[in-house]
């Protein structure tokens, strides 16, 4: 099966808050992900998840290492309009409030058609409407939504439209950041049942950057757990939740309510890791 991403040894620092030492976000990290195949990203807050990604999107320059997404190397400075549209086609983001990517002035056919109009080498009429309703047959709306509003919208549907938007320009990977996170359960197991079947469908990878291990146990193949920026476990998804060899993925585990909750295992792991660097 063929790569839609290989990050090799991706380092990214910041700047100290008040002098001493400059913050690692992210360090020595490398994972790959063959297209059609789904990761989760997963790990505490500032573990370093929504630094990866920024760096995936290209939003931020690693210190060092390498990211190659659909055969092509990111290179360190890529300025301009054509830049933006190729990288805009290796990676698009979904994230957890729709309204951050939705004008809430326009309807869905007027973002969809802004987005292809923006994206197409060609974009004819005809070409952009066929283009429209093959995205609202892939989310799952139907064309009486294409004059509503974001307000006009339930949670489920905005986020319907944002996969839509983000699907438009076709990239090779797809980045959901928290995309489930504040949807009902019903909701949630609907929207991944669709990544699940768009990911089938149109070969896109994906990379969930989630809290959830529930929702990386329901649509993951692979997983990557993140610690103090360290990729300290990675592997298949089911292997790494049943038998995790990393103390602290185990201690998300534990940390997670479900079939493996166990509070108390929380407290003792925590305390491990208090005095670890
Ligand atoms: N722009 C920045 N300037 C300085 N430090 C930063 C910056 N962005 C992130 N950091 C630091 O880098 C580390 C990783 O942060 P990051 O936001 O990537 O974590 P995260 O796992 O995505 O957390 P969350 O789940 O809360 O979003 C944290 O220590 C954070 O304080």
């Amino acid at each position: 099966m063929s790569e839609a991403v290989r990050v090799s040894d991706l380092t990214k620092t910041y700047p100290a808050r008040r002098g001493g030492a400059r913050v690692v976000a992210v360090k020595d990290v490398s994972f790959e992900l063959a297209k059609g195949e789904s990761l989760g990203l997963v790990g505490e807050s500032g573990s370093g998840k929504t630094t990866l990604t920024r760096l995936l999107v290209g939003l931020a320059r690693p210190d060092a290492g390498t990211i190659v997404i659909d055969g092509r190397t990111r290179e360190g400075r890529e300025r301009g309009r054509a830049a933006r549209l190729r990288r805009a086609k290796e990676v698009q983001m979904v994230f957890q409030d729709p309204y951050g990517s939705l004008d809430r002035r326009m309807s869905v056919e007027a973002a969809l058609r802004d987005v292809l109009r923006r994206h197409l080498p060609d974009p004819a009429k005809d070409t952009v409407r066929a283009r429209i309703s093959e995205l609202m047959d892939h989310v799952g709306l139907s064309e009486k939504h294409l004059g509503s509003r974001p307000h006009e919208l339930s949670g489920g549907q905005r986020q319907r439209v944002a996969i839509a938007k983000a699907l438009a320009v076709d990239p090779a990977v797809l980045v959901l950041d928290e995309a489930v996170s504040a949807l009902d359960v019903s909701v949630q197991a609907q929207i991944l049942a669709l990544l699940n079947r768009i990911r089938a469908e149109t070969g896109v990878s994906l990379v969930f950057v989630t809290h959830d291990l529930a929702v990386v146990n329901e649509v993951t193949g692979q997983i990557l757990v993140m610690y103090k920026g360290e990729a300290v476990e990675r592997g298949v998804t089911a292997e790494v939740l049943r038998r995790p060899r990393h103390p602290y993925t185990d201690m998300l585990l534990s940390s997670a309510p479900g079939p493996n909750w166990q509070p108390e295992r929380v407290a003792e792991l925590r305390a491990a890791f208090a005095g670890t660097p």
